[in-house]
């Protein structure tokens, strides 16, 4: 079985973070594992609270799991700080990691920010340059380019930037356009676009941490970062279908083992 690891946030309400992340993991048949590097006190209306773990635990869980057995692929999401996105970046750098999909994630949907704005300097030297694959939303991709994104074309334009950065394989997810939900793909050779119709849904906690966990899942499984990123696209779309009406906000989306074998996804 492939093993894929996130290194994240723990969202208490279980719609995004580690917890999207293993769900996803068991619904894709991976062996999931993780690090934590920071509990929210969350639910589908916001974020409330928030305490980052010690640099030297999030450490100690990376050493842990990389001494134990092989990583097939990890992803990171929330990192909170710049002294813990350095220590996740030497702690990778010294365990020699591989298929690593960094979603940048900066601020919640409910507009909590998970990233100090002081970080993404950090973020953007230290983490981008090792990540295989960088999956920002369009707030991210702005912050990251310091450009303005108002639709397809914006979204090519800055993902050719953030590869001229240093970052390898860009996804450009376009979940916060109006009408549509394409993503812009572009590895430094190829450009294409996963168009997609937007789904009539207030349910997507959890979008972008379900996405870059199904991508890791299946650069682990050995795909080529394409075909992951496709069978993510796939699978992504299909949770926001059948996304639950959970809580009294943003409801989670919906990983159900069966409904995904039914649907034709790959394991
Ligand atoms: N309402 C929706 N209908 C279809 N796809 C969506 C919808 N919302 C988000 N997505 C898709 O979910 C993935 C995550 O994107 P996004 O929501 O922008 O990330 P984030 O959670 O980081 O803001 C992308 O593939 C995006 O196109
Ligand atoms: C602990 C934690 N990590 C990440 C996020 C952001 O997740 P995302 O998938 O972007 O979902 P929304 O916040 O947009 O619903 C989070 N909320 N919590």
């Amino acid at each position: 079985m492939r093993k894929i690891l996130t290194i994240a946030g723990s969202d208490s309400i279980g719609g995004a973070g580690i917890q999207a992340d293993l769900k996803t993991f068991c619904a894709l048949g991976v062996y999931g594992m993780s690090v934590i590097t920071a509990v929210t006190a969350q639910n589908t209306r916001g974020v409330f609270d928030v305490r980052n773990m010690d640099e030297s635990i999030i450490k100690e869980q990376i050493d842990c799991v990389f001494d134990d057995t092989d990583v097939d692929a990890l992803k990171i999401g929330m990192v909170s700080t710049g002294s813990i996105i350095e220590v996740i970046a030497s702690s990778l750098k010294k365990w020699k990691a591989q298929n690593i999909v960094l979603d940048p994630v900066m601020i919640s949907k409910s507009g909590y920010y998970l990233l100090k704005t002081d970080a993404i300097n950090v973020l953007k030297t230290k983490l981008m340059p090792l990540a295989d694959i960088l999956t920002p939303n369009i707030p991210e991709a702005e912050l990251i380019t310091g450009i303005k994104i108002n639709g397809i074309d914006e979204m090519k334009k800055a993902a050719k930037m953030m590869v001229d950065m240093g970052a390898n394989t860009v996804v450009v997810k376009g979940g916060h356009l109006i009408n549509d939900a394409a993503d812009v793909f572009y590895d430094g050779k190829e450009l294409f676009i996963m168009p997609e119709d937007k789904i009539n849904t207030k349910n997507t906690h959890g979008t972008g941490c379900t996405y870059s966990a199904a991508i890791a899942s299946y650069l682990g499984k050995g795909f080529s970062e394409k075909e992951a990123v496709l069978n993510a696209k796939r699978y992504i779309t299909t949770a926001i279908k059948n996304s639950l009406s959970i809580g009294k906000g943003v409801g989670p989306l919906g990983h159900l083992i069966d409904l995904y074998r039914r649907a034709g996804v790959d394991y």
